[in-house]
C-alpha cells in the first residue's frame, strides 16, 4: 500500500489497478475508444518499431484507479509458424490479465473472424466484456437479437453498448471493467508522456515485488531505474536494472541472506513481465546505495521525473 493510497482522514482509501486486454477485428474501433478514453493526456502510444508482443495500448488513471490496456496482437493470426507463437503468448497473456474486452462493430454482421476470436477468449478463462461498439451506426431495436447471437456463443461477464466515436455509454464501459480490477499499485504516472511506457510499468513490478517481500522494513521511497532493456538476438528481451536505496542497511534488507530477498523478486518481478511483454524475460537487478537520490536533479530525470 503506498502513501497516495491514504485519505486526507487517516482511513484508507483502495486504489484498483490491473491489466486489461483489448482484442477484436481491425476496424472494430479499438483506437478511437482509446482515444475517447485516454485523450490527448498520455501520448504513450510510440510509433517506435514494436519490440514485443504485448503493446501498451494506453494507460487510465483516476484518483482511486490505473487500467493499463494491452493490445494482445497476436489474437488474429493463425496461419503460420510465427503465428501459432504469437498465438500461444498472446494466449498466456489473455489467460493473466483481469478482464478482457472483446470489441465488435455492431453494424457489421458476426463473422468467422469473431468466432475464430472467442474460441480463444473462452480457452483463456479469464472474463470477457462484450463490447458493443459503433450503436450511432444502427437502430437501438437492432441491439437485441444482435445480443442474443453473441450470447449463444459465449458467456459474456458483462456487455456493454457503446458509441466510441460518440462518447456514448464510456463511462458505463470504465464502471464494469473497475468491477474486476484487484487493490494494486499505481504502475504507470498519472500525466506524463513517455516512448518507454513499457519500462514504467517494468520498473513499478519490481518495485511492487520489493516492497511485498520486505514487509515495508525499506521505505517506499526506493527507486528502480531500467539501465536496459533490449530484445536479443534469440527473441529474450533483455532488462537491466538498479533498485537505489538510501542507506547501506537497506541494500541489506533488499539483497537478504545469500541474495535470497533479490532472487525471489527477481523470480516474481519476471513473471508479471513476461506476461505484460508477452515475451521470454531475462531480467538482471543490481541494488545500489544512492544517498538523498531524491534530491538530484539528474537522478531523477534518468528515472523519468519530469518538473514540467
Ligand atoms: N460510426 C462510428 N464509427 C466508429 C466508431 N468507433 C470507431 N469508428 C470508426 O471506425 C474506423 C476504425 O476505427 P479504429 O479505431 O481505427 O479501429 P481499430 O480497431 O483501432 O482498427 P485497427 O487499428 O485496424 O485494429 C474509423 O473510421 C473510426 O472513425 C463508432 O462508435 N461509431
Amino acid at each position: 500500500m503506498t502513501k497516495r493510497n491514504q485519505g486526507s482522514g487517516g482511513e484508507k482509501k483502495v486504489f484498483r489497478s490491473g491489466f486489461v486486454a483489448i482484442v477484436g477485428r481491425p476496424n472494430v474501433g479499438k483506437s478511437t475508444l482509446m482515444n475517447g478514453l485516454i485523450g490527448q493526456k498520455i501520448a504513450i502510444m510510440s510509433d517506435k518499431p514494436q519490440t514485443t508482443r504485448n503493446k501498451i495500448h494506453g494507460v487510465y488513471t483516476t484518483d482511486n484507479m490505473q487500467i493499463v490496456f494491452l493490445d494482445t496482437p497476436g489474437i488474429h493470426k493463425p496461419n503460420s509458424k510465427l503465428g501459432d507463437f504469437m498465438n500461444k503468448s498472446a494466449e498466456s497473456a489473455l489467460s493473466e490479465v483481469e478482464v478482457i474486452l472483446f470489441l465488435t462493430d455492431v453494424s457489421e454482421e458476426l463473422g468467422g473472424g469473431d468466432r475464430f476470436i472467442i474460441e480463444r477468449l473462452k480457452k483463456s478463462g479469464t472474463p470477457v466484456i462484450l463490447v458493443l461498439n459503433k450503436i450511432d451506426k444502427v437502430h437501438p431495436e437492432a441491439l437485441l437479437p444482435i445480443i442474443a447471437k453473441y450470447r449463444e456463443l459465449h458467456d459474456f461477464a458483462e456487455i456493454v453498448p457503446i458509441s466510441a466515436l460518440q462518447g456514448n455509454n464510456i463511462n458505463t464501459l470504465v464502471e464494469q471493467i473497475a468491477k474486476y480490477l484487484p487493490e494494486g499499485p499505481q504502475y504507470y504516472p498519472a500525466d506524463q508522456v513517455t516512448d518507454h511506457p513499457e519500462q514504467f510499468v517494468v520498473a513499478e513490478m519490481i518495485r511492487e515485488k520489493i516492497l511485498h517481500l520486505t514487509r515495508e522494513e525499506v521505505p517506499h521511497s526506493i527507486a528502480v531505474m531500467i539501465e536496459d532493456m533490449r530484445v536479443q538476438d534469440n527473441g529474450v528481451v533483455y532488462i537491466g536494472a538498479v533498485i537505489f536505496v538510501e542507506r547501506d542497511s537497506q541494500k541489506g534488507i533488499v539483497i537478504g541472506k545469500q541474495g535470497a530477498v533479490l532472487k525471489e523478486v527477481g523470480k516474481l518481478a519476471r513473471h508479471d513481465i513476461e506476461t505484460l511483454l508477452g515475451s521470454r524475460t531475462f531480467l538482471e537487478l543490481w541494488v545500489k546505495v544512492k544517498k538523498d537520490w531524491r534530491n538530484q536533479d539528474r537522478v531523477l530525470k534518468d528515472l523519468g521525473f519530469r518538473n514540467d
